[in-house]
This record gives C-alpha cells, sequence and structure tokens, in this order.
C-alpha cells in the first residue's frame, strides 16, 4: 500500500521533533530512513505506525486519511531492535499470535492459521525451530522469527526499526541480504530504519536522508551517493573531503592558484568544494592543480588511504590509490586534482 506523509509536524513538549516532514512511499518498496542518532527517523515511523500521534499534518495509507487511526486499524507490521517475542510462547505460536487474536469474524481457522505460520517459517528458513522457545534461538533466528510474525498478518505496511541494530556484523550483514530477497519475494510495502549508510545503500530501493528532524534528500541510493543535495548528505554518506576554496573567473581557486576545475556559472566568492577521496587523478607535474606532502597512509582492504597535507588553515584531504602506486610515498609530494566534485557555498 502506498503512504504519503503531508507537512507532518512532530513536538515533544514544544521540543520540535520532525518539522514539516513530507513524503510519498510507493506502494512495494523498501524505504530506508537514514539519518544521525536525534534527526527524527524513529519519530517518523512511529507517527506512520499509529504509536504517536502529529501536532500538525496528515498521513494517508491509500486514499485514506490515517493521522488519527489506531495501530490495529492502520494493519501495521513491526519488527523492533530489542525483539520482543513472547518468551513463553513457541516460535509457532508467536508467529500465529496476531492471526489468532483477531476478532472471531477476521479469524482464519486454525488449521488455516498454522499452515500459514509453517509457510512463514519456511519463507524466514527457520523450519524445524517451530517447537523451540526465544531463548533456545540466536539473535539472528529471534529477529527472523520477529520478521515472520510481522508478516503474519499481512499488514498494509511493514516498518522494521533498527531490525539488526543489536547484531553482530557478519550477521548483520547475512541478515541485510535475506531481507531484501524476502521483500522482493512479498512485496510489502516497507519502511526500515537505519544510522548505518552501508545498510541503507545496500538494501534499500529509496532512502531517506535525515538530519535534525527534516529530510535532506529522498534518492535512490546511486542518487544520494553521486549526487547528494546538501553537504551535510555529502559528508553523511560515503567517505568526503570539504575543502574551503574560492570561485574566480569561473574557476575553481584553491589558495592562490586554480586547481583545474571548472566552474561555469558559478557565482564569485568563497566556496566549498567537496569530493570523495576514490573521485582523484594523479598527476605527474603540478601547473594547475592540488599538491601535498603525504602525512599518513594505511591499507584498506583493496585501497590504500593517503592523507595529505595541503596547507596550514585546511583539513588534511584524504585520497585513494591503489596500493601498488601508494607504497612507500610517506613524506613524499603529491599532486592530484578531483575528477568530480561539487561546489556549495560556505
Ligand atoms: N517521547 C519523547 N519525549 C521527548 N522527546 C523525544 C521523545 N521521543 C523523541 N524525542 C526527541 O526527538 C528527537 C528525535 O528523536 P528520534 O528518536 O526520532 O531520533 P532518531 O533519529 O530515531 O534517533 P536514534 O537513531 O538515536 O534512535 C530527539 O531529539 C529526541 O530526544
Amino acid at each position: 500500500m502506498e503512504v504519503r506523509v503531508e507537512k507532518l509536524r512532530k513536538e515533544f513538549e514544544r521540543f520540535p521533533a520532525l518539522h514539516h516532514v513530507s513524503l510519498d512511499i510507493r506502494s512495494g518498496e523498501l524505504i530506508a530512513l537514514l539519518g544521525p542518532s536525534g534527526s527524527g527517523k524513529t519519530t517518523l515511523l512511529r507517527l506512520i505506525a499509529g504509536l504517536e500521534a502529529p501536532t500538525e499534518g496528515k498521513i494517508f495509507f491509500g486514499e485514506q486519511d490515517a493521522s488519527y487511526k489506531s495501530v490495529q486499524e492502520r494493519n501495521i507490521g513491526f519488527v523492533f531492535q530489542h525483539y520482543a517475542l513472547f518468551r513463553h510462547m513457541t516460535v509457532l505460536e508467536n508467529v500465529s499470535f496476531g492471526l489468532k487474536i483477531r476478532p472471531a469474524k477476521r479469524r482464519p481457522e486454525a488449521a488455516e492459521i498454522k499452515k500459514r505460520a509453517f509457510e512463514l517459517l519456511e519463507l524466514v528458513q527457520l523450519s524445524g525451530l517451530e517447537k523451540r522457545y526465544p531463548a533456545q534461538l540466536s539473535g539472528g533466528q529471534r529477529q527472523r522469527v520477529a520478521l515472520a510474525r510481522a508478516m503474519a498478518v499481512e499488514p498494509n505496511v511493514l516498518l522494521l526499526d533498527e531490525p539488526f541494530g543489536a547484531l553482530d556484523a557478519q550477521v548483520r550483514k547475512d541478515l541485510r541480504k535475506w531481507l531484501r530477497e524476502i521483500h522482493d519475494q512479498t512485496g510489502h510495502t516497507t519502511v526500515f530504519v537505519t544510522h548505518d549508510q552501508e545498510e541503507a545503500l545496500e538494501l534499500a530501493d529509496r532512502i531517506v536522508v535525515m538530519s535534525q528532524g527534516r529530510i535532506e534528500q529522498v534518492g535512490t541510493p546511486d542518487e544520494v551517493y553521486d549526487n547528494p543535495n546538501s553537504p551535510f548528505v555529502f559528508g553523511f554518506i560515503g567517505q568526503s573531503n570539504c575543502l574551503k576554496v574560492r570561485i574566480s573567473n569561473h574557476e575553481v581557486w584553491f589558495e592562490d592558484r586554480p586547481i583545474g576545475v571548472p566552474a561555469p556559472g558559478e557565482r564569485e566568492g568563497e566556496a566549498l568544494l567537496y569530493f570523495r577521496p576514490h573521485d582523484i587523478q594523479i598527476l605527474d607535474g603540478c601547473g594547475g592543480c592540488m599538491a601535498g606532502v603525504v602525512a599518513s597512509s594505511r591499507r584498506v582492504a583493496g585501497t590504500r588511504h593517503v592523507e595529505v597535507d595541503v596547507g596550514s588553515g585546511h583539513n588534511p584531504v584524504e585520497i585513494e590509490l591503489p596500493p601498488e602506486r601508494a607504497a612507500g610515498i610517506d613524506r613524499s609530494r603529491i599532486a592530484f586534482r578531483p575528477t568530480k566534485w561539487k561546489i556549495f557555498r560556505p
């Protein structure tokens, strides 16, 4: 189901946690809410769920105004970071729970509930564990049960709040891949909260980048990574460098010289140049480029991260080089130029 959030505002005792947030969530998409701690991700998720009431603004489920509907009426499936499975119930009972407590009119027959629970356990790859209790499962298995339980009621929307946050890195990675596969099979409209950019980039159809109660950018992983629309998004997603520069004569100047970066149409004056460590080209000589002294270098997987001191009053610049190219270059002088960049105003 499609969900539309319109100019949503939420205050907690006059503290504004969300400012006029608008967002269209498409039917069947997996969308990630990504942002630092306190940016309003969970608040937005809880408003969509109906666990909080908006101070202002509306939420539509399809064409229906759901702003003041209860959680039950919205028919939401939830998974939280700290799994809230019922400890005294088996895996099968946990998954069946949402259907069993339905009013008689809408409750499937017992045999049908059991069949559906078994199907879901197969989907989340836990067949054979239906008689176990939560305490007899690993953290990752519990989260898979939680997802099966959330999906059992055929929710209009699945809401996942850092579902893998408490798990170790390798399990998180596996579950990420697995969640994407499940989503592709079931097609539930899914909203996923995370502060882990890698998780969002890998998993989501679209990412909503949030900061200080506002949406900074909405886009596909490629769009937000390749074309960040603000310094915040540039800095928050992926690695980046930010250099104080000047625009003059349709070119970018660093200190007293142009660095071979054109800036057509940019207004003259102070600016900030953002570029990623891997979006650079190493040059042999330097007539019109950046140059500096290698302060340190370290091997990170398939590349070498090199920190270049470009002068006092500036942050060191980090660039990425192939390991063979960068061996033994510490303290040497290096010349380079960004190949992809964005200019923002201070
Ligand atoms: N019940 C509440 N009462 C008062 N303030 C709240 C309440 N819930 C959230 N806030 C505040 O609203 C802001 C947004 O919180 P929210 O939990 O939505 O952020 P978040 O992006 O999900 O952060 P995290 O990643 O740490 O969970 C924070 O400043 C938080 O302190």
